[in-house]
């Protein structure tokens, strides 16, 4: 029976209703280690045989897949592929596809989560109550002020339109600006630096980029205006860690929000244990909806791609 690998660590049995359209297609379902992201090793034991596999934000590396000797197809139940080798994906033939947009509203309704716990201290004021003590943080409030969004695709503008309803100003900066795309007249489309230089909270929506270089290295993170507040339910590589500690640290940026870090469970991390760091553990997509959205388009589009076995 032609086999499909299913990775990610948001499906735990194989009890996932959207699952069950590859077994009636004629699949067996391997299902990795539940939980957790599978290691290389892990990938390496269990593709051999594998026609498909259901991705999720693991690292698939060139050794991994030149132990896919059948695989056609690698699936994934989100949207970011930058785990993936892609150059060693496309000289095997192996096919990559996106649940695009499955997800968005899920970290979209998190950014501003995290925005207004920022804006708020929410998470502090609740240690502190828990722990007996009567600590007022003065906040501010949101209308008025400038959210810069680095990356205006599916999440993005969604994050653009909550920001919006909420009285902000947006500064919008992508690759591809689309001229179309004018949800406000307190909306425009900037340069990196431009946002950099006048927004008040800044959040990132765009994917890793493939060269190493961080979007929001030392001399980026000097640009932004004091006291700025900063988000990342992105991809941890798209900022400077150790230059963003030392501009936590002395208050340059007043507190940053982050859900995605270089190693989850991000075990004794610096910046996830910062006093003016909110951490979350990368559940911007982890909601009911978005996960049965992700993981329904990614079988879809798995048995696109692959003939069912049995009809
Ligand atoms: N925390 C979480 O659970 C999740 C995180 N993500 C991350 O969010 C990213 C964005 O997701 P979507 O909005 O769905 O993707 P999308 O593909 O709809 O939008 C990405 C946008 O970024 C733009 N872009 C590409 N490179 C850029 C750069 N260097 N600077 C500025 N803009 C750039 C693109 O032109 C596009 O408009 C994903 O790549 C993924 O890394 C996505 C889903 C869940
Ligand atoms: O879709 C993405 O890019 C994500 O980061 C979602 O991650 P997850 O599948 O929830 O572990």
């Amino acid at each position: 029976m032609a086999k499909i690998l299913v990775t990610p660590r948001s499906i735990t049995s194989q009890g996932h209703s959207a699952l069950s359209a590859l077994t009636n297609a004629g699949y067996e379902i391997i299902l990795a280690t539940p939980g957790q992201q599978p290691s290389e090793n892990e990938l390496i034991e269990r593709l051999p045989g594998c026609v498909g596999m259901l991705a999720g934000v693991e690292k698939i590396s060139a050794r991994a897949l030149a132990a896919a000797t059948e695989l056609q197809v690698i699936s994934r139940n989100g949207v970011g592929i930058d785990g993936i080798d892609l150059a060693a994906a496309e000289s095997r033939g192996i096919r990559v596809c996106r649940a695009e947009g499955s997800n968005a509203r899920g970290v979209a309704e998190l950014a501003i989560g995290l925005l207004l716990s920022l804006a708020r201290a929410i998470p502090s004021g609740d240690r502190a109550i828990k722990s007996d003590q009567w600590e007022r943080r003065q906040g501010i409030e949101l209308e008025g002020k400038t959210l810069g969004i680095v990356g205006c695709g599916r999440i993005g503008r969604l994050v653009c339109e909550f920001a919006l309803a909420l009285d902000m100003r947006v500064l919008a900066y992508d690759v591809v600006p689309d001229s179309t795309y004018a949800p406000s007249d307190r909306f425009s489309f900037v340069s990196l630096d431009h946002l950099f230089e006048n927004a008040d909270a800044i959040t990132l929506h765009c994917p890793a980029s493939v060269e190493d270089e961080a979007l929001l290295d030392c001399a980026a993170l000097s640009k932004l205006k004091h006291g700025v507040f900063l988000i990342n339910t992105a991809r941890p590589n798209l900022i400077d860690i150790d230059a963003l500690i030392s501009k936590l640290d002395n208050a340059e940026v007043r507190a940053a929000a982050v859900d995605v870090f270089e190693i989850e469970p991000p075990i004794g991390d610096r910046l996830a244990k910062h006093p003016r760091v909110i951490a979350t553990p990368h559940i911007g997509g982890f909601t009911h909806e978005s996960i049965d959205r992700a993981v329904q388009m990614a079988v879809d589009n798995l048995l696109e791609t692959l003939c069912p076995v049995v009809q």
